[in-house]
């Protein structure tokens, strides 16, 4: 692995990357396997509460790692709070990551078993830092909202994500993806395991607040090889390589205890 240059194949995936970022090997990085029975159901943890209405995309790209939808973060007009956070976190981004046909694909596991994908959606905590560079440094600068996503009908609502997917095929692409909200893509219960941990790629922060949704969503295999077609390379490259098992292993707990909304 030369530089800081990192991905998921057999020279550069995440079994090396601890080799540029040596917090790989830290006590709270993601992602992890959850298992239910252990974990603590605290009272204390109110609802999520996701404030999304006001909020609007900018625009899609392929960062050769994984889809990304931005959005503008310069107000608090979209947030997440209640839950295990102290203050409103400010959305930033969603991204995806997903398998090959028909395994695996998640980052996030339920006793040992692994969904077609998993989305992020990115907050960075905007009370207590001014940029989300600074806060993505910070222990409680950022919290992740996962929602798996499983093998089955068609999603009403991802469409809208997949068929803009062909503009951002190759690495270094963006393109406008104006007026989407988040708020379709949620499933229909909030409940949800909370824990401390790190971002899932380098520079693998520990620096998040993670809020993983009990309940998937449901998607369709045709929904998903549309992920697939997308490439972890530019369109300047002579070799192509498909955009797929864009997922890091779950990680050790060292002894971290997962909280449970109920
Ligand atoms: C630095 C931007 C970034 C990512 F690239 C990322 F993959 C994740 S993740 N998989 O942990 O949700 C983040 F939270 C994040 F902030
Ligand atoms: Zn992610």
């Amino acid at each position: 692995m030369t530089g800081n240059h990192w991905g998921y194949g057999k020279e550069d995936g995440p079994y090396l990357w601890h080799t540029n970022y040596p917090i790989a090997k830290g006590n709270r990085q993601s992602p992890i396997d959850i298992l239910p029975h252990e974990a603590l159901h605290d009272p204390s943890l109110g609802p999520i509460i996701l404030k999304y209405d006001r909020c609007t995309s900018s625009n899609i790209t392929n960062n050769g790692h994984s889809v990304v939808v931005e959005f503008d973060d310069s107000d608090d007009r979209s947030v997440i709070q209640g839950g295990p956070l102290d203050n409103p976190y400010r959305l930033k981004q969603f991204h995806f990551h997903w398998g090959g046909k028909g395994c695996c694909g998640s980052e996030h596991t339920v006793e040992g078993n692994s969904y077609a994908s998993e989305l992020h959606l990115v907050h960075w905590n905007g009370v207590k830092y001014k940029t989300f560079g600074e806060a993505s440094t910070a222990p409680d600068g950022l919290a992740v909202l996962g929602i798996f996503l499983e093998a089955g009908d068609d999603h009403r609502w991802l469409h809208m994500i997949t068929d803009a997917l062909y503009m951002v095929k190759f690495k270094g692409s963006v393109t406008n993806f104006k007026g989407f909200n988040p708020k379709c893509l949620l499933p229909s219960s909030l409940h949800y395991w909370t824990y401390l941990g790190s971002l899932t790629t380098p520079p693998l922060h520990e620096s998040v607040a993670w809020i993983v949704l009990k309940e998937p969503i449901v998607v369709s295999e045709k929904q998903l090889s549309k992920f697939r077609m997308l490439l972890f390379t530019g369109e300047e490259e002579d070799q192509r390589i498909r955009m797929e098992n864009n997922f890091r292993p779950p990680q050790p707990l060292q002894g971290r205890k997962v909280r449970s909304s109920n």
